[in-house]
This record gives structure tokens, sequence and C-alpha cells, in this order.
């Protein structure tokens, strides 16, 4: 049982709502459909409230590592899948060489390292292949290093038999802009192409910040207490891609009731919380939430 009473893990699946509003296939006969309903509690991620029977993925990307040890350590040694991305794997081994050497030797190495490998040297990939990583070349330029990766975790996840519950991605909101929306781009495909199973949800981790993707359908988010006082609170709905027709929100400072949601139109960014428990999302289509990072728990 987590902080806000929730069973079960984040991004789950809670139920089958009948809904006369619902756009999707009538499931029966009667005026009855299905909507698809998730509830999220990050703090299973940032308050390392993770379950132990939960097993999830962690993928470092490129970008320098900002995430404070004690978080990190216990964030990446608990993974069931521990990967670096091309440059993320410099990323990784500057990040654990700035600490002494018994700080490092409590860090496991990555099982993975995938990537096109053109933002690392041969130095960096030989040190750890030594280590015993595996290392699997990802050529295809018609994918970003992120997307090769999460198909290969996926292939080492069937091959070890676990089930992940989600992906956390370290990256940042910073650099690269294209990147950045390459990252969003990243979060669609895994959905559209059906790059993973179908309950295991991506979430992009920066130092101030967590985003995923809302799917259409009821979405109950639980926003932790530091957040809902904190002055600086904020959280944003945007409409990556499709115009999402139908959104209506409770629980944020400007609530949306049954709007649109689009580039040119509104796109909800620099919201904040109410101050209740949960925030609410009932949309026609899919939406990238972020929201402030929680206070991160170093135990
Ligand atoms: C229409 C189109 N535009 C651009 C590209 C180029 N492209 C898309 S993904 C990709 C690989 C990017 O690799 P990644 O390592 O993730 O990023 P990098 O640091 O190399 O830019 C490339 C080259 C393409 N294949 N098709
Ligand atoms: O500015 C950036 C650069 C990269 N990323 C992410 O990391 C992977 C790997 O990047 P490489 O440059 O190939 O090492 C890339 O696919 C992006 O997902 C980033 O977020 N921001």
């Amino acid at each position: 049982m987590t902080s806000n009473g929730t069973n079960g893990t984040i991004g789950e699946m809670v139920k089958m709502l009948c809904d006369p509003m619902c756009s999707t296939p009538k499931q029966s006969q009667q005026t009855c459909c299905t909507v698809k309903c998730w509830k999220w509690d990050v703090t299973q991620i940032t308050m390392n409230k993770l379950i132990h029977d939960i097993k999830y993925g962690i993928l470092i990307l490129n970008r320098p590592i900002t995430q404070n040890y004690g978080f990190m350590n216990n964030l990446w040694n608990r993974a069931s899948i521990r990967m670096t991305v091309d440059g993320g794997t410099r990323q990784w081994d500057k990040y654990i060489s700035a600490f002494p050497k018994e700080m490092q030797n409590t860090m496991k190495d990555p099982d993975l390292i995938s990537g096109d490998f053109d933002s690392i040297t041969d130095e960096i990939l030989e040190k750890y292949k030594k280590k015993g990583c595996k290392v699997i070349h990802t050529p295809d330029q018609d994918r970003t290093d992120f997307t090769k990766a999460l198909i290969e975790l996926n292939v080492h996840r069937k091959q070890i038999g676990v089930e992940l519950s989600h992906i956390i991605a370290i990256a940042q909101t910073s650099g690269r802009f294209d990147q950045i929306i390459a990252n969003v781009q990243t979060l669609f495909l895994v959905k559209e192409e059906l790059l993973l199973d179908a309950n295991t949800n991506v979430f992009i981790i920066s130092d101030d910040s967590i985003s995923w993707l809302l799917l259409p359908g009821d979405h109950v988010i639980y926003i932790p207490e530091e957040t809902r006082l904190h002055k600086r609170a904020w959280c944003s709905l945007v409409p990556v891609g499709d115009t999402c027709q139908h959104v209506t929100t409770t629980g944020l400072k400007w609530n949306l009731d049954n709007q649109q949601l689009r580039f040119g139109g509104i796109v909800s960014t620099s919201n904040t919380f109410d101050g209740s428990e949960k925030v609410t999302v009932k949309c026609s289509h899919s939406l990238i939430w972020s929201m402030r990072l929680p206070m991160i728990s170093i135990l």
C-alpha cells in the first residue's frame, strides 16, 4: 500500500468504466462502452517507494546526471535491467567516477549498453565490456538511440523472463531541442508501434521534471503533499501531435472543462495544483503530462 492508499503499480489500469460520453466502440448492445482508466503515483519512483515485487528498467540517456548519489544508487541497483545509451555510458562513467571508490563499488554495472556509438569512445566501451556489460550496436539511422534502446531492452527482458511495470529514462529537458522532441516522439512510438509490453509505462526524469504519456481515457494522478504545497509547483498538459478534442480536469489551478487542447489554441503549460490530493484528467486523445519532480528521498 502506498502513502495514498493506492495498491499496485504506477500506471496501473485500474478499472473499466461505462461512460456514454466515451468515443470508443461500444462493448455491448447497451449504451455502455469501455473507457480505460489509470492511476499514477510518482512517489513510487521519487520517494523510493517502489514496491519490492514491482520490476522496472532504467536507462541513462546522453545528458549530464544530476540526481543525488543515494537516490541513483537505490533506483539503479534495484532495477531489473540497467542500461546506458550511447553517450549515456560516458555520462554514467563520469557520474560514478566523481564518487570515492567505496561508493563507486556499491553501484552495479549496466547490464546493457546500446547505441550507434557515435557519442562514445572505444576506450569507454572496452572498459565496460571488460566489466561484463553486454554491448549492442544499433546502427539504424531512422530511429533514435533511445527508441532502439527500448527495443533492445525489451528483447533482453524477454530473454531473462521478467515483466516490467515501468521504464525510467534519466535524461534532461535541456541541451538539444531536437533530442527533447525526439524523446517525446519515443514515448509515442512505444504505444503506436507496441515496442514494449502494453503494461509497461515509460517515464522521463530530469533534475526538475517527470513526464509521461497519458493515453485517451481517465487518469488519476496523485500529487505528493510536498509538491502540492510547493510555491513553485507546476504541471502541464501538452497535446503533442494530435489536437486533443476533449479534456476535462480537476485538481488544477486552471482546470479544463471538456475543452480542446492544441498548438495554436490552448496548451496548458505553467499550470499548477489547487491543493487537492489528486488531479484527474479525462482526455479524448493522448497528452504529455509533466510535473515538477517531487523532492527525491535519499533512502
Ligand atoms: C526524415 C528523417 N529525418 C532525419 C533522419 C535522421 N535521423 C533520425 S533518427 C537518427 C539517429 C539519431 O541518433 P541518436 O544517437 O539518437 O542522436 P544523435 O546524437 O546521433 O543525433 C537520425 C540520424 C531520418 N532518418 N529521417
Ligand atoms: O542533447 C541530448 C542528446 C541525447 N539525448 C538522448 O540520449 C540518446 C543518446 O544520445 P547520443 O547523442 O546518441 O549519445 C538520444 O537518443 C537521446 O534520447 C538527449 O536527450 N539530449
